[in-house]
C-alpha cells in the first residue's frame, strides 16, 4: 500500500511516455496522430476496422446505485485496463471527458483515481483538446441562428418564440443562466423570450457527438434536430435553417477522439461526455469502436449505476451501433451498500454489518438486471480502506450465494497490482460467453409501453403516471412521426426510482413521468421524471476555491 498521496500529487509525479509510444503500442504510424502536445493527440476515423471489431471484446463497467461522490466506475475501468494488460491482454480503456461543473462543484474530476487515473490528469480535467468548447459553439451557433431568424421577418420561417426549447450551453454550475429572458433592449435586441442555459454535458450536441459514426452521420443528426414550430403548427429542424453544416464545421475535430495514457502507460481513448441521468451517459460510438479496432479488449464505462448507463448503454448506444459488450463489470462498494441498508452518509467508514446486509438488495437488483439483458456479471468489490476484513468477506460470500462471479478490487490502492484476480474473473466470463445482449425493450413498441417495460424490468416500479403534459407531449412526438425512437429517462441516479429518498431496492412504487423531451438529432426521447436538473448549481464551497496554480505554471488542487 502506497502511501496515501492526493491523485493530483500522484498523477503529477507520474513519468509520463510520450503519445508517440502510446501510438507504437496500438500499432498506430506517428503520422496518422494529430498531436496536441507531446502527452495528446487525435485519432483518424480511418482506423476503425468492422472486422477487427468483431473479433475484439467489449467490457461494460457500471456500478450499484452510488452515493453521491461516487463508487469508482471510472478507477475500477482504468485499474481493470492495467490488470488485464498485465496478465497479457492487450487492452484500451475509453471513457468520457470530464466535465468542469464538477471538477469546480462537488464531485471533482472524472480521471479516475488513486493509482489508476488516466494523464495528463489536470489537461483531461479542464480543456483537454477543445472538445466541449466546439461543442459549445456549434449548440450555441443553432441557438443564435434561431433567435436571428425570428428576428429578421424577412427571411422568418415564422417560428413561433415560445415553442422553441433549444437552450444555450456552458461547462459551468452556474444556476443564475438556468431561466433567463432574452432579447431585452428594444429593436436592437431582438424579441425578448424565456430562455436559459443548459450543462455543456446535456446538450444534444454532445448526444449526437457520441452517436455519430462519420462526418456525413454527424451533419444528418445535427440537422435533424427539432427546433420548435412555427405559428402554424408545423416542425421546425435545424436543417430548416441551413445551419447543420456549419454546426458540423466547428465539430471538424471534436470528431476525433482523442488517445492518452493510464499510469502504467497502457492506451486510454477519450470522447466526449454526456451525463447519464440527462443522456445516454456514454463516451462515444467512434472512440469505442476505435479501441476495438486497435486493441484486443476494450474496458468502458457508462454513467452512474446499471439503471441508467447500462441500460441505455445496451438499449441506446448498442441498439444504434450494432455492438455489444462480452461482460458487465458492477462495482459495488461496501459504503454504497451500508448507504443502502439504511447507514447515514457521514457515517460510512464505520463497520456495520447489518447494514450491508440490508443494502445487498441493491446488489441483487442490478445482478437480476443484468441478466435480464442476457449478459454475465462480474461484482468487481472496489475496496476502500475504511471496509473491515469481516464486511468484505461477507460481501464476497454474499455475491457467490447470488450466483455472481466476484473479485477484490484493489486498483485504487494498487493499479494493475490490484486488479488481477479481477482481470482473470472477467477473462474467464468473457470467453465463456459467446452471445450478444438482448434489447428490453423493442422500439416499434408504442412510447408508453416503452418507458412502462425499462420502469418495471429495470427499476421495479409497480405503476407509471404519465402527467398531462406527458400525454400531450407523447401526442406532438406520435404527430412528428417519431414514435419510434428508443427511449432515455431523465431520473435521479440516487434511487432506482423518480424519489431519491428511496434507498435500498424500493418496489411497487409509481414513476411520474412529467413531459418529454425529443432529441430527434441524436435519435431519442427523454422522458422526464420527478425534478431532474440540466444546469446544476455550485454548491456553498466550491472545489474551485482550492485550485491554484503556482509561478512555474504547476497546479494545485484539483481532484
Ligand atoms: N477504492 C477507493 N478508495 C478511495 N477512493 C476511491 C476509491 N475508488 C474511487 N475512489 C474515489 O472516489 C471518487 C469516485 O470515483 P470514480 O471512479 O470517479 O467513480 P464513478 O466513475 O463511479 O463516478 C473519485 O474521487 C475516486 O478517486
Ligand atoms: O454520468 C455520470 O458518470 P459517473 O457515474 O462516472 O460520474
Ligand atoms: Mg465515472
Amino acid at each position: 500500500q502506497h502511501e496515501v498521496k492526493s491523485d493530483l500529487e500522484i498523477a503529477q509525479s507520474a513519468k509520463l511516455k510520450h503519445i508517440n509510444e502510446i501510438a507504437q503500442v496500438l500499432g498506430v504510424e506517428v503520422d496518422d496522430l494529430e498531436h496536441y502536445g507531446k502527452y495528446k493527440a487525435k485519432l483518424p476515423l480511418h482506423l476503425i476496422d468492422p472486422e477487427k471489431i468483431k473479433k475484439s471484446k467489449l467490457i461494460l463497467v457500471t456500478a450499484i446505485t452510488p452515493t453521491p461522490p461516487g463508487e469508482g466506475k471510472t478507477t475500477t475501468s482504468i485499474g481493470l485496463t492495467e490488470g488485464l494488460n498485465r496478465i497479457g491482454k492487450k487492452t484500451t480503456v475509453v471513457l468520457r471527458e470530464p466535465s468542469l461543473g464538477p471538477v469546480f462543484g462537488i464531485k471533482g474530476g472524472a480521471a479516475g483515481g488513486g493509482y489508476s487515473q488516466v494523464v495528463p490528469m489536470e489537461d483531461i480535467n479542464l480543456h483537454f483538446t477543445g472538445d466541449f468548447s466546439a461543442i459549445e459553439k456549434a449548440n450555441n451557433l443553432l441557438a443564435a441562428l434561431i433567435d436571428n431568424n425570428i428576428y429578421f421577418q424577412k427571411e422568418s420561417l415564422g417560428i413561433d418564440p415560445r415553442t422553441v426549447k433549444w437552450k444555450r450551453v456552458m461547462d459551468m454550475n452556474d444556476r443564475s443562466l438556468r431561466s433567463i429572458i432574452t432579447g431585452l433592449g428594444g429593436r436592437p435586441g431582438g424579441n425578448p423570450r424565456e430562455a436559459g442555459f443548459n450543462i455543456t454535458a446535456a446538450s444534444e450536441i454532445m448526444a449526437i457527438l457520441c452517436l455519430a459514426e462519420s462526418f456525413q452521420d454527424l451533419k444528418t443528426k445535427l440537422g435533424n434536430i427539432y427546433v420548435g414550430d412555427t405559428y402554424d403548427n408545423k416542425p421546425i429542424y435545424c436543417r430548416d435553417l441551413k445551419a447543420q453544416g456549419a454546426m458540423a464545421a466547428l465539430l471538424k475535430d471534436a470528431i476525433k477522439p482523442n488517445l492518452v495514457q493510464t499510469l502504467e502507460g497502457n492506451p486510454a481513448i477519450i470522447h466526449g461526455g454526456p451525463f447519464a441521468n440527462i443522456a445516454q451517459g456514454t463516451n462515444s460510438v467512434l472512440a469505442t469502436k476505435l479501441g476495438l479496432s486497435l486493441s484486443d479488449y476494450v474496458v468502458t464505462e457508462a454513467g452512474f449505476g446499471a439503471d441508467l448507463g447500462a441500460e441505455k448503454f445496451l438499449d441506446i448506444k448498442c441498439g444504434y451501433s450494432g455492438l455489444s459488450p462480452s461482460a458487465v463489470v458492477i462495482v459495488a462498494t461496501v459504503r454504497a451498500l451500508k448507504y443502502h441498508g439504511g447507514q447515514c452518509l457521514k457515517s460510512l467508514t464505520t463497520p456495520n454489518l447489518g447494514a450491508l446486509k440490508a443494502g445487498c438488495a441493491n446488489l441483487e437488483k442490478h445482478l437480476e438486471n443484468i441478466a435480464q439483458f442476457g449478459l454475465p456479471a462480474v461484482v468487481s468489490i472496489n475496496r476502500f480502506s475504511s471496509d473491515s476484513d469481516e464486511e468484505l468477506d461477507f460481501l464476497k460470500t454474499r455475491c457467490k450465494e447470488l450466483g455472481a462471479h466476484v473479485a477484490l478490487s484493489e486498483g485504487w490502492a494498487l493499479g494493475g497490482e490490484g486488479t488481477t484476480q479481477l482481470a482473470r474473473a472477467v477473462v474467464e466470463t468473457v470467453e465463456n460467453f459467446n452471445g450478444r445482449y438482448t434489447p428490453i425493450y423493442d422500439w416499434n413498441s408504442d412510447i408508453k409501453t416503452k418507458v412502462e417495460t425499462v420502469a418495471k424490468k429495470i427499476y421495479g416500479a409497480g405503476s407509471v403516471v404519465f402527467q398531462a403534459k406527458a400525454l400531450a407531449d407523447i401526442k406532438h412526438i406520435e404527430a412528428l412521426g417519431l414514435g419510434h425512437l428508443p427511449i432515455c429517462i431523465a431520473k435521479t441516479q440516487k434511487s432506482f426510482s423518480d424519489n431519491e429518498a428511496l434507498i435500498g431496492r424500493p418496489s411497487g412504487f409509481e414513476l411520474t413521468v412529467r413531459e418529454f423531451e425529443i432529441a430527434a438529432g441524436a435519435g431519442f426521447l427523454v422522458p422526464i421524471t420527478g425534478a431532474i436538473m440540466r444546469l446544476p448549481g455550485l454548491p456553498a464551497v466550491p472545489a474551485a476555491l482550492h485550485i491554484d496554480i503556482d509561478d512555474n505554471g504547476v497546479i494545485s488542487g484539483l481532484s
